[in-house]
């Protein structure tokens, strides 16, 4: 068959793997290579990269360019997919026979040079933009602002790199030239990676194979599928959401091959990179990606060793250790040659990499008050752990730490290189993760159907481990007898229903109403292994501990249990719960069905962090607890885990899950332990309350929420009863509410919504810096009406996500001001906020800084701004509307009575559209701030300025920092108009 018959059999296929993930890496890469083989010439490029278009345009542009370009053309296409796909991406595709040599002969101009290496030139700057924008920057090829331009957070690396390239190209001969030869002196000043090779012994390289086919076999396949599916890592994985944020706060996406990158880097002097998420957010996962892409050589190629170690089993380990048995006993022991291979890693650190899963699984809680660096002598785990960590003993290793963030206190900080946040799936990942799940696309099709129609379940998924039981339980999903989950305790319901189903008798789909009943003394003992298990941070149960509660071969078979997946030297079996989350689960079921438990459990469950721990586990497990470790200073880690107990309990005790629960547990006792927690809810919330400072005189009540008012909300939401709620709110009495950078994604919101519904008084609600998303916002519709203001910077929110926040906001009488810096808006929006401002003649503040919006976009807000007569705040800091989109918000806002604020800073605007606003100057008697610096006006712009200035007295400063303007004129202006500061 022809290439060109390839392609277009193939298009769908092509189009699925291109698109797959999401991500537009795959793509780039493929263009990176047909650019270099002069398939695509550079307007070819322009035409398919069209920045405002989604990627599955972009991959279909270059299916029908390249089509038109013939035989020759297709086949070195199919030969760049062929290079560039992952091997589990390949099985059903064709790539045709090899093709024609691509060598050609080496260009003779910078420019030509840097397409034809355009490939390689991504790889070896992605660790290094900095570097390079420096020079370009220092030899005056690029301004601050190409720089700017390159480095915008919404890229990642590898697109930072291609936007420096095409930069660099757009800039001509001098600017390529300067880069390649930066790129040359650094090549020579940096280790040659085959000089490693040579000096490597056969007992290394044995070593290393070794240690890569342990690696990669451990990491294969996925626990929470054990004994339940056939998925293997290579089939399921799904990429998260990774983000950084830097020094200056401001935040950047992440592929995997940056999280041991240099982007985001605080501390240089640092080797921990540490990844946090909440529970159940891939942290595990991703750190197995990980693990099996360099067993693979596929990632972290400059690593040479990697030893992977899991907190969990850590905890296991009684023995003192040196560092040389830790590395070989907990991974694996050298066939041949221990001390050699031992003495290259001490003297090679810097090819060496050290990951740690779960640190805040660890019994004790991080210290650098006992200092240990001698790799050979015998240790506690916790100093020889917390020793490398600091990086007092193997200086200059990597370690790579995944941790829920609530353990990660600021001791720890202070070491760590950078932090690495994974914020779980996002929508496309949720329909990326369904579709790999059911491998029949009706089903899949299914699922996502009644996700969609179900948005309070479509935000749980946005944990993965949500998204994993909604994904496998969908049977009883889609058979919707209990109604729709819609709490995560109807969540886990659903799966413990489907593991029961998976063992019953019954014919398929047929489990009796009361099945949990059925199953009580299964439920209750794996309960009371997970409670006292949490009770002394212990996940990790010997067959002992398993018989000594009764616990059968049959509880084990049901598949809530699984075995520890260990290499290290242990005889007798060990079992861990499917996830730890489950655990949690049921702990709580045991809390609330055991009917001799302890009155006071509740109470300690609930209670703050120091009285929970230390009480509960003196009670729950006095016979397992390690009293080196006692004390609730040590193991405060093992709050999050409890506080996902207390939402399970909540969420039981709730009354819609009456039913179920009548025959299991008495009604008295029942309706017992839920006043209990009801009280508990309610004084945690008072205390929380009276923390509320008194205003400052002239300044707003506000209270900025401490990470447990998250908790105990959500966990008013899992009882799903509005009573309890609108009591609690009702004591709330604040004007302005701040939960900036608490990790309140979509389930958050659902949570805060229900909740915030009931305050009395209107608030100004502060989620700045969050991962509320699309479906975060649609979820806070609920408490729109009570929100007078709402600020969502750095949110990830894009333009389907403000549609429908302002459909809902039209109709909030109160709702007057936002903020939405920094998301991922474009003109596509603008036409609902233009109908906001013309229908809502009480709205005072708008801000769209650091988003995507043109002229175009400018121009019909502008259409909006002219029927307004309340904007008092106009931001538009780093858009890009340019002349035209300043002149028309000039002319729209010429009228206005009330304007007392606007920003157009960064946005391209030149003379022509400041002699626009110069106009809006001379009409306006309210306007006091123009902001108009990282422009390009030059001096006859400024002039209108001055001009107009003449006829204003209300305007008190205009800023104009950072535009075409010499030192000379910017003295010399500013001595004509004091208020303008340059
Ligand atoms: N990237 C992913 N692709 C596919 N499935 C995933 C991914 N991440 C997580 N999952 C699913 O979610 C489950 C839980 O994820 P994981 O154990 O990695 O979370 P975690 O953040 O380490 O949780 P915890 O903090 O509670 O230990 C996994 O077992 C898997 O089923």
């Amino acid at each position: 068959m022809s290439t060109h018959q390839l392609i277009l059999k193939q298009r769908a296929e092509l189009l699925a793997v291109l698109c797959g993930g999401g991500s537009a890496e795959p793509l780039d890469c493929v263009l990176d290579l047909l650019l270099a083989w002069e398939v695509l010439v550079w307007e070819d490029y322009l035409s398919i990269q069209v920045a405002e278009k989604a990627l599955s345009y972009k991959v279909r542009q270059l299916l029908d360019v390249v089509y038109d370009k013939g035989e020759d053309a297709c086949s070195l296409l199919l030969a760049a997919m062929n290079q560039v796909l992952p091997e589990e991406q390949k099985p059903g595709l064709c790539f045709g026979k090899e093709c024609a040599e691509v060598g050609k002969n080496r260009p003779d101009t910078a420019t030509l040079t840097l397409l034809a290496d355009r490939p390689v030139l991504v790889r070896k700057l992605r660790d290094n933009i900095d570097g390079a924008l420096n020079v370009l920057l220092t030899n005056g090829c690029f301004t601050i602002k190409d720089c700017d331009v390159v480095q915008l957070p919404v890229y990642t690396p590898s697109q930072q790199v291609r936007r420096l390239l095409d930069q660099v190209r757009f800039k001509g001969e001098t600017a390529a030239k300067t880069l390649l030869q930066h790129l040359e002196q650094t090549e020579t000043t940096r280790p040659n990676p085959e000089d490693k090779e040579n000096h490597l012994s056969a007992n290394c390289m044995l070593y290393q194979k070794k240690l890569q086919s342990s690696v990669a076999a451990q990491s294969h396949y996925l626990s929470t599928y054990g004994g339940t599916g056939h998925f293997s890592l290579d089939d399921i994985y799904t990429d998260g959401l990774l983000e950084v944020i830097d020094g200056s706060g401001e935040t950047t996406t992440l592929g995997l091959e940056d999280v041991v990158g240099p982007v985001g880097t605080l501390n240089e002097d640092a080797d921990t990179f540490l990844v946090s998420g909440e529970a159940g957010s891939g942290k595990s996962t991703l750190l197995q990606r990980l693990h099996l892409l360099w067993a693979r050589e596929a990632l972290l190629t400059n690593t040479f060793l990697l030893f992977p170690f899991s907190c969990r089993k850590l905890n296991a380990e009684p023995r003192e250790l040196s560092l040389k048995e830790l590395l070989f006993l907990h991974c694996c022991w050298p066939d041949r040659g221990q001390d050699e291979v031992f003495q290259f890693i001490l003297d090679h650190p810097n090819l060496v990499l050290f990951t740690f899963d779960g640190l805040d699984e660890f019994k004790q809680g991080f210290t650098d008050e006992e200092r240990h660096c001698c790799p050979t002598k015998q240790v506690p785990i916790p100093v020889l752990l917390f020793n490398l960590l600091q990086g007092t003993l193997m200086k200059g290793v990597m370690k790579v730490v995944t941790s829920r963030p609530q353990a990660v206190g600021p001791s720890l900080k202070h070491y760590l290189r950078k932090e690495v946040l994974l914020k779980g799936f996002s929508p496309g990942g949720i329909d990326c993760f369904v579709k790999k799940h059911h491998s029949d696309p009706a089903m899949a099709r299914r699922v996502l159907e009644s996700l969609q129609a179900n948005t309070v379940l479509l935000s749980l998924c946005h944990i993965p481990v949500f998204c994993w039981i909604v994904t496998k339980c969908h049977q009883e999903l889609l058979g919707g007898q209990d109604g729709i989950p819609q709490t995560i305790t109807d969540v886990y319901l659903l799966v413990l229903q489907h593991f029961f189903q998976r063992k019953s008798s019954q014919p398929q789909g047929v489990l009796g109403k009361a099945w949990l009943e059925e199953h009580l003394d299964t439920v209750l003992k794996l309960g009371q292994l997970a409670l006292e298990g949490l009770g002394a941070s212990c996940y990790v149960f010997s067959g002992y501990e398993l018989q000594r509660i009764g616990l059968t071969e049959q509880d084990v078979s049901m598949g809530f249990l699984i075995y520890c997946n260990d290499l290290s030297v242990t005889d007798c079996k060990r079992y861990e719960f499917l996830h730890i989350t489950l655990q949690c689960f049921f702990a709580a079921l045991y809390v609330v069905l055991n009917r001799n438990s302890d009155r006071s459990v509740i109470y300690r469950l609930f209670q703050p962090q120091y009285k929970q721990l230390s009480g509960l586990s003196q009670r729950c497990l006095g016979h397992c607890i390690d009293s080196s470790v006692e004390g609730w200073e040590s193991r405060v880690t093992e709050t999050p885990n409890l506080q996902i107990t207390a939402q399970f309990v909540s969420g039981l005790l709730s009354q819609r899950h009456h039913n179920l629960l009548l025959d299991c547990c008495p009604t008295a006792v029942r309706e017992h332990k839920a006043k209990q927690v009801v009280k508990s809810l309610s004084k945690g919330m008072q205390r929380h309350f009276k923390s509320i400072p008194r205003p400052v005189e002239g300044e707003k009540k506000s209270m900025h929420a401490m990470p447990s008012f998250v908790w105990l909300i959500k966990c008013i939401y899992e009882m799903q009863d509005s009573s309890i709620a609108q009591d609690t709110m009702a004591k709330l009495d604040v004007e302005h509410l701040k939960l900036t950078y608490c990790n309140i994604g979509p389930v958050e919101c659902t949570a805060l919504a229900y909740v915030l519904k009931y305050l009395r008084n209107p608030v100004g609600l502060q989620l700045d810096n969050n991962s509320v998303g699309d479906v975060g916002v649609e979820q806070l519709l609920p408490c729109l009406h009570i929100c007078h203001s709402l600020y969502l910077r750095n949110n990830n929110i894009s333009d389907e996500g403000i549609r429908k926040l302002l459909e809902k906001g039209m109709k909030c009488e109160r709702f007057q001001k936002i903020a939405l810096f920094n998301n991922n808006l474009t003109d596509a929006c603008i036409q609902h906020f233009a109908w906001l401002l013309k229908s809502k003649q009480n709205f005072l503040s708008l801000r769209l800084g650091n988003n995507n919006i043109t002229s175009q976009g400018a121009e019909q807000l502008a259409e909006g701004l002219s029927y307004n007569q309340s904007l008092q705040f106009l931001g538009f800091w780093g858009n890009k509307i340019g002349d035209r989109g300043a002149e028309a918000l000039a002319d729209a806002l010429k009228n206005s009575t009330t304007l007392i604020w606007l920003s157009l800073v960064d946005n391209g605007v030149g003379s022509a559209g400041a002699c626009a606003l110069a106009k809006l100057i001379s009409q306006s008697k309210t306007l006091e701030e123009l902001w108009l610096n990282k422009n390009s006006i030059s001096r006859e712009g400024v002039e209108c300025l001055i001009e107009a200035l003449k006829m204003n007295s209300s305007v008190k400063e205009v800023w104009l920092r950072g535009n075409n303007l010499s030192p000379e004129e910017e003295e010399e202006l500013s001595k004509q108009e004091s208020r303008l500061t340059f």
